[in-house]
């Protein structure tokens, strides 16, 4: 039987992957700019307010026309004028005076704080009461307070989030570079698998599972799936697959056919292709010791096992972190996301020499975030559905005892309880 080609850790093969260059930039718009990665630093083209602005209702004033004044001994100040939302002051303030602004509204000159409308009073007369002193500044933003021209707002390699597209929106930016996303094929392999809505599933056959949720990891990985298609277990219909989806995605999923059983093409496919190099083939972890990685030209081919649970896995060890590297973050930063500490709730077996990916389901008692192993054969879908993530025993440790805190792995970024219904022992 043939071994395993070139076994690595789990850190080796996150190495490899920093390696990987990010793909080209483009220019997307803002509305499309969530969740994209800057490809060049950003700086602010102007300051951010540009004029002086209230953030308060009120009256603009001097503060030293206030200094002292309380309940008993009001300000009384002469009202001359009032700005309008979105438009510039008509009027200059002077001493004795106050101006009327909205939230947001422009500050006249001669003014350097605004009263709260809530602590004045209307006299008549067109003279207000202030009841409260306000210093310098008060309630106002000075032209650059939130941003200041010229200053970084992102370096490259930045993921947006929501509030940082606000930035981009806020220093006028409408578009901005990017690093490309790459697109995925995902393509299953075996002669036993058949679509989910097959009218019948002869005994030996299965439904695919594993399209589907590589697809939809694919996609929250902010990558975009592409091609999607089973192929039987043969090398000719294979390889030509695999050409295909070449073509036109920068990466290929292929999951089954990975192991060394007789019927397992990966390898023998990947000889088949011109340019390709083997980079993985075989990681010390369980599950997912048949992960395949290899480049053809600038295009990375990952084999999958076929368990879905370790497909499922792989991917969020591994595959997912390269997508995001093609997309322009590293490695370190993707795997330092989506984790959450956790006091285990049973002991933890693990065979010394290789690294245990072991899935645990969490919950929250007491304000302490609890991990219950879920265990079960990685053929097993279930135990995906019911477990948030995963804990890493690693090769060098045998296990860990119950109450120890460990790290979480996380899946996806929407958890939901599984199916109701009863736990499987
Ligand atoms: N004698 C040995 N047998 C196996 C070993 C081993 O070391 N020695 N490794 C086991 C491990 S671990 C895994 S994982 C699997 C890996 O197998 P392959 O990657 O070659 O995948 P297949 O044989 O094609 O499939 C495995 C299993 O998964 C099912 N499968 C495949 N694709 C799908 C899909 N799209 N949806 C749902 N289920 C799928 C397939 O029917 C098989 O049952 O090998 C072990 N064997
Ligand atoms: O290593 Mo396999 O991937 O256990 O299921």
């Amino acid at each position: 039987m043939p071994e395993f080609l070139k076994v690595k850790t789990a850190d080796e093969v996150l190495n490899l992957i920093e390696d990987f260059a990010p793909l080209e930039e483009e220019t997307v718009l803002l509305e499309a700019a969530a969740g994209r990665v800057l490809s060049r630093n950003v700086e602010a083209s102007c300051h951010v307010p540009h004029f002086r602005r209230a953030v308060m209702d009120g009256y603009a004033v001097r503060a030293r026309d206030t200094f002292g004044a309380s309940e008993s001994l009001p300000a009384l100040l002469t009202v001359v004028g009032e700005v309008f939302m979105g438009q510039p002051a008509q009027h200059t303030l002077g001493p004795g005076q106050a101006i009327a602004v909205p939230t947001g509204g422009a500050m006249p000159e001669g003014a350097d704080a605004l009263v709260m409308v809530e602590y004045t009073q209307d006299v008549g007369d067109g003279t207000i009461e202030v009841t409260r002193p306000v210093a310098p500044g008060d309630n106002v933003l000075e032209p650059g307070d939130d941003i200041a021209e010229a200053s970084l707002l992102f370096p490259a390699g930045w993921q947006l989030r929501a509030q940082d597209v606000g930035v981009l929106a806020a220093v006028g930016m409408r578009s901005v570079s990017v690093f490309r996303v790459p697109r995925v094929a995902v393509l299953s392999t075996g002669d036993e698998i058949v679509s989910p809505d097959a009218p019948e599933v002869p005994v030996g056959k299965i439904r695919d599972i594993n399209t589907f949720v590589l697809a939809a990891q694919v996609r929250e990985a902010g990558a975009v799936p592409g091609w999607t298609h089973v192929v039987p277990d043969d090398l000719d219909q294979l390889a030509a697959a695999c050409r295909q989806a070449l073509t036109d995605h920068e990466v290929v999923l292929l999951s089954g056919g990975s192991s060394v059983g007789a019927r397992d093409y990966t390898v023998q496919v990947l000889e088949r292709l011109n340019g390709a190099e083997l980079l993985v083939h075989g990681v010390a972890i369980r599950p997912g010791k048949p992960t395949i990685l290899a480049r053809i030209g600038s295009r990375i081919l990952w084999g999958l096992p076929g368990q879905p649970a370790s497909a499922m896995i792989v991917f969020t060890a591994f595959v997912r972190p390269s997508l995001l590297r093609l997309q322009g973050i590293s490695v370190d930063r993707s795997s330092r996301t989506r984790t959450s500490r956790a006091v285990l709730q049973r002991n933890l077996p693990s065979v010394h020499g290789r690294a245990d990916y072991i899935r645990v389901k969490l919950s929250e008692e007491d304000g302490q975030v609890l991990a219950e192993p879920v265990f079960g054969s990685s053929a097993m879908i279930s135990t995906l559905a019911r477990a948030d993530g995963y804990v890493i025993v690693p090769e060098h440790v045998e296990g860990y005892e119950a109450g120890t805190e460990v790290t979480v792995h996380l899946f996806g970024s929407i958890s939901r309880p599984f199916l109701a219904g009863k736990e499987e022992t």
